[in-house]
């Protein structure tokens, strides 16, 4: 790094903490004690003034941060209600796709908020996309992605009363696993609580630090009762790395990294405990082909079940992402 350089990093890093009569200081000039202001290489994040400096630094080491009381109670209402038409099927959202737990998936229940797990894909639903155009999310979204903001994957999740064979469970896994674009860094999770979720309803788990490594294989987890499809989770995770329990309240975001291994808990409620997310990715983003690759298994099995279902065919897991996103904010240089 020259000098110049590491005195405008010196510059933002003072400016941070809201310090000016640091910021004049040159850092060659021997006015400050330099040994304590070391100029911060940030890997994660973006330089901007929405996070503060002790925010950004949370994310660069933990790979997550949550942002507490951003999503207001109004319009969580809104995303319920559409949710629970959605389940009634009182509106048909293009693209969106249901899914039920495992253990009732072949039972013969009427459609209703009480069989879905969860819903995928509503970028298409003007209600529900409507969380992934909020500015209070897009805002946090910016510091990781950048201006040029597409929303990758929509979600509500609804996680049902635990059957007892410990389905509502989600396995510990990385979310790029599932994503055939790069680079990781250009990627967000925003996951909106909407309720308070805790060990008690299957808060998420998240593994801090573990951004930092590199994406591991997946596959199904041998659990006894049955797994949910497409639910892979990692076989080797450094079970001594810290386990911390984001116990949220209704509207809390957590913001985190697609590398972050997270996964979470039964629910032992009675109660279906909801949440909605979004993956973004900055739309400079490039895709790459997954073959010969540990993400090969889930390309093959999302393949196969487009073929099967649908009657696709010669379809990579790269169209299935261009047509679901959508530009949120910026231009659609790429993805
Ligand atoms: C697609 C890309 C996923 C990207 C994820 C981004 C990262 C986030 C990490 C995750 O969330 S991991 C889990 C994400 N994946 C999913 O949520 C699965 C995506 N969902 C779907 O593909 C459909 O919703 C699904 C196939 C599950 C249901 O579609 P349909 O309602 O059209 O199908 P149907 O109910 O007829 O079920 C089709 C087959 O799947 C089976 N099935 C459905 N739900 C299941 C379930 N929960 N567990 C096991 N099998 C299930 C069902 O039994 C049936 O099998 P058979 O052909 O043998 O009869
Ligand atoms: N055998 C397993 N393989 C992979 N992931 C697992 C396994 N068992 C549990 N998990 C996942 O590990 C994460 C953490 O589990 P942990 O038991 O620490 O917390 P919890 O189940 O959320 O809470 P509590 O223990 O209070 O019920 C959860 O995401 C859970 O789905
Ligand atoms: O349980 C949840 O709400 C989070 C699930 C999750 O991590 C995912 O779908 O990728
Ligand atoms: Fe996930
Ligand atoms: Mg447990």
């Amino acid at each position: 790094m020259d000098g110049s350089h590491a005195a405008s990093r010196l510059r933002i890093v003072l400016g941070h903490l809201g310090c000016p009569s640091a910021v004049v200081a040159h850092p060659t000039s021997g006015a400050l004690p330099l040994t304590s202001f070391h100029p911060q290489q940030f890997q994660y994040t973006l330089d901007n003034n929405v996070l503060s400096l002790e925010q950004r630094k949370f994310y660069e080491e933990n790979g997550f941060l949550v942002i507490k009381n951003l999503v207001s109670d109004a319009d969580i209402e809104r995303f319920r209600n559409e949710f629970e038409r959605i389940c009634k099927q009182e509106v048909k959202p293009l693209g969106l796709s249901i899914m039920k737990d495992v253990t009732i998936v072949k039972s013969e229940y009427a459609l209703s908020e009480k069989v879905v797990t969860k819903i995928q894909d509503f970028q298409e639903d003007e209600e529900l996309f409507r969380y992934c155009t909020l500015p209070e999310i897009l805002k946090y979204v910016e510091c990781f992605t950048g201006p040029n903001i597409m929303a990758m994957h929509t979600m509500l999740i609804n996680k049902p009363p635990d059957s007892g064979k410990k389905t509502s469970r989600h396995p510990l896994h990385q979310d790029l696993h599932y994503f055939p674009f790069r680079p990781s860094n250009g990627i967000v999770c925003a996951w909106t609580a909407m309720e308070r979720i805790d060990r008690n309803n299957g808060c998420l788990v998240v593994l801090p630090g573990t951004h930092k490594g590199t994406l591991k294989p997946h596959d199904y987890p041998q659990w006894e009762g049955g797994v949910n499809i497409m639910f892979h989770g990692i076989q080797d995770y450094d079970k001594n790395n810290a386990h911390v329990h984001l116990v949220m309240e209704k509207g809390d975001t957590v913001f985190f990294h697609p590398l972050l291994i997270h996964g979470s808990g039964q629910n032992k409620t009675q109660g279906f405990r909801k949440a909605i997310s979004c993956h973004f990715a900055s739309s400079d983003s490039h895709y790459i082909d997954v073959k010969g690759t540990s993400q090969e298994n889930i390309e093959k099995e999302i393949v196969a079940l487009a073929k099967k279902l649908h009657g696709i065919e010669d379809v990579s897991l790269q169209d299935f992402w261009r047509f679901r996103a959508r530009l949120v904010k910026g231009e659609r240089t790429n993805l």
